[in-house]
């Protein structure tokens, strides 16, 4: 147990023992040597954070920084070494020919270039903003808890490869390997990146849902759609179990002639300019947030995301305005169209269009799909909709909607609404999807959430 004052002559970095101050490394023009480590206290009031529980309470914060007053010294792992007086001192047998180690609370120590060499300075530069930055945003800020204990320097050559600039050249890497001193940490989970404000309003309050529908269906301005109403929570004042054409359940709506002629074939061409690649699943979620991407067994079709051309193409662009006005969601808040090709023998199996976690983070749950047929498919391919035994047939121009919350909770799946599309057997089928957000899913995006 290590207390005020202990110093360890041997420290092991990176699985290498370096002894009596010491140690060759890989790079063999480089040695280093260690850092006098020592359990200490790195503020003035540990001893009052541990008597007001401190050490319980906020341990992510406490702990390093109060070690002795919280009685951990013992806990610490030799991976991540209290930094000596100053985070990158020069160390007192520091001669000629050797390198620095500078100690860290975030990561393994860094290799420092020798005195003369072209790197030193900016490396220097480097640990000093990688010391405030952890100081005055990783601890300071909130929203930083869930990375408090990610966010370490992995390799003690990150402080040497971020003054080289590869915080930018290799940014994938680095943003995982080294984000202190890229200042990424906040890239290493998501609700660090992407703080979920409780003040930014939803899309759709309660009774939102129904009452978009009702407006398609009755609104004067949306009079010229060839609407019909597959399904919907009520009846029309007028119409009984007997007359009415539709069945009782969440809202299914189609719309004839959505698009017309020329904007159904502009999308299919613009869906293979981007290129149709195999469909993947929403598979399990990462840490950073992201999903990883599942090539399906029960979803067999190609998929081309309207990025870039795709989405800044006039068709493309009056289309959202048409959704927009539509549904009178923010077209911020949906994703990308995404553009569906099936050729015979391929499916989606029944899924559910709502993505699980999204409801408590930026992007939102996605609440409603609105679905393009941009094709007439010779056989098969309609979209079922197993529990409402309903199957909509593809045809060219037609738009379906169906939501994929409830109108009372409009964060919470509506089971109901689960859906194939079934096997083309003869034909190609064309569609897009459009899957509308609670939130703002471009900003959101855009920000690596
Ligand atoms: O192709 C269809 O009819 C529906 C596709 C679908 O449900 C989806 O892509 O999520
Ligand atoms: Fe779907």
């Amino acid at each position: 147990r290590y207390g005020v004052g202990d110093a360890l002559d041997t420290i092991t970095v990176n699985g290498k023992t370096c002894s009596n101050g010491i140690c060759v490394d890989q790079f063999d023009h480089w040695q280093t040597v260690p850092m006098t480590w020592k359990c200490r206290d790195l503020r003035d009031d540990c001893t009052l954070r541990a008597v007001r529980g401190l050490c319980q309470t906020d341990s992510l914060y406490t702990h390093p920084h109060c070690p002795v007053a919280c009685g951990v010294c013992h806990n610490r792992t030799r991976e991540i070494p209290f930094e000596t007086s100053a985070p990158f001192s020069s160390h007192p047998r520091n001669r000629q020919g050797l390198v620095e180690v500078a100690g860290s609370r975030f990561g393994v120590p860094q290799l420092i270039p020798e005195r003369g060499s072209d790197d030193r300075q900016g490396v220097l530069d480097r640990m000093q903003d990688a010391h405030e930055y952890w100081e005055d945003v990783v601890m300071e800020e909130d929203r930083y808890q869930p990375v408090r204990t990610l966010c370490r320097n992995e390799y003690e050559l990150c402080a040497l490869w971020a003054a080289r600039g590869e915080c930018t050249n290799n940014e994938r890497f680095m943003k995982k390997s080294c984000p202190v001193v890229c200042y990424t940490c906040e890239t290493l989970h998501v609700d660090a990146l992407c703080p979920f404000d409780p003040n930014i309003p939803n899309a759709w309050q309660r009774g939102d849902l129904n009452r978009m529908f009702k407006r398609i269906v009755h609104d004067p301005t949306l009079a010229h759609y060839q609407t019909t109403v597959l399904s919907r929570p009520d009846y029309e004042p007028n119409d009984t179990v007997e007359t009415a054409s539709y069945q009782i359940g969440p809202w299914v709506v189609i719309i004839d002639d959505f698009l017309n002629e020329t904007e159904t074939s502009t999308l299919i061409a613009l869906g293979a300019d981007q290129g149709y690649e195999r469909s993947t699943d929403v598979g399990e979620i990462l840490e950073d947030g992201s999903y990883e991407d599942d090539e399906s067994e029960t979803r067999t079709s190609t998929n081309a995301w309207c990025y870039n051309e795709c989405d800044d193409h006039e068709v493309t662009q009056i289309i959202w305005e048409r959704m927009t006005f539509l549904t009178q969601i923010p077209p911020e808040n949906s994703e990308s169209l995404q553009m569906l090709r099936y050729e015979p023998g391929q499916f989606y199996a029944v899924h559910h269009d709502y993505i699980e976690n999204d409801w408590n983070r930026a992007v939102g749950s996605r609440i409603l799909t609105v679905f393009l047929y941009l094709n007439d498919v010779e056989e098969g391919g309609a979209t079922n909709f197993p529990e409402l035994e309903l199957a909509v047939q593809p045809k060219r121009g037609r738009a379906l909607l169906w939501p994929s919350v409830l109108d009372q909770y409009p964060h919470k799946k509506d089971d109901r609404t689960e859906h194939e599309a079934q096997v083309v057997t003869k034909g190609i089928k064309y569609g897009a999807n459009a899957w509308f957000h609670q939130r703002d899913y471009q900003g959101s995006t855009q920000n690596g959430c």
